[in-house]
């Protein structure tokens, strides 16, 4: 699904943002990917999603070498990626169903199809019944599952957030991973940048953390850095 190979980036100005990262995540796995502030979360983020590519090292995703990419595939490839961020990027003068038909509009499909498949995803964020509503009208928490809820329309293989939680409270906090805990038992694959170690422990799920741009750890739990 991710595959990480010796991955340096340095970005122009010379700052090296990551050093030999190595690692993996699975088909249908879910892990979540933490580091002090500036350690290179977000770099390895834009990495897959090919917003950025390696500067030396191969990245890997969904079959594809990011690194060797032509720029005309990369729409194809970002289309099979689901990306939430913190401040869920929300078109606040739409309303939430226009917000989530977005991507699909994008894509191509129309009337009916966008219909049952908003509403499907609304559904499992659990804001079926808001789908006239402008995003300013919606709590921080429901707003966030609108995010959530645009980033699945198109049922991508695989889910990245970056700091999902970050203006959340704890409870809402985990009502966010027990969701993404939903999406990833239908079978797809997660990966959540978080600085929130006490909800990475309550959630026992592989870690990897950076620290420098360097993966320091691939299973440990609660690393403080
Ligand atoms: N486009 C860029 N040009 C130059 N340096 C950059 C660029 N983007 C990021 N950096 C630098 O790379 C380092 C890693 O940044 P990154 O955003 O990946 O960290 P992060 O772990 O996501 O941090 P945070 O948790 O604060 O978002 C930082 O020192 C940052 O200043």
């Amino acid at each position: 699904m991710i595959r990480f190979e010796q991955v340096s980036k340095v970005y122009a100005g010379g700052f090296q943002a990551l050093n030999k990262v190595d690692f993996a995540v699975a088909p249908g796995e879910m892990a979540f990917l933490t580091g002090h502030s500036g350690a290179g979360k977000s770099t390895l983020l834009k990495l897959i999603t090919a917003i950025e590519k390696p500067t030396t090292g191969r990245v890997q995703v969904l079959g594809h070498d990011v690194g060797r990419l032509a720029r005309s595939k990369v729409p194809f490839l970002r289309r099979q990626i689901g990306i939430i961020f913190q401040d869920h990027n929300l078109l606040m003068d739409r309303t939430v169903r226009e917000n989530v038909s977005l991507p699909l509009l994008i894509e191509g499909y129309r009337g009916r199809e966008i219909d049952k498949r908003v509403g499907a995803a609304l559904e499992l964020v659990g804001l079926g019944d808001k789908l006239g509503y402008l995003p300013e009208h919606l709590s921080g928490g429901e707003q966030q599952r609108v995010g959530i809820a645009r980033a699945i329309v198109s049922k991508p293989k695989l889910l990245l957030a970056d700091e999902p939680t970050g203006n959340l409270d704890p409870k809402l906090s985990l009502e966010i991973m027990r969701l993404f805990e939903t999406l990833n038992r239908t079978g797809t694959s997660v990966l959540i940048a978080t600085h929130d170690l006490g909800l990475i422990a309550r959630m026992r799920y592989r870690t990897l953390t950076l620290r420098d741009g360097r993966m320091i750890s691939e299973e440990f739990q609660g690393v403080a850095s």
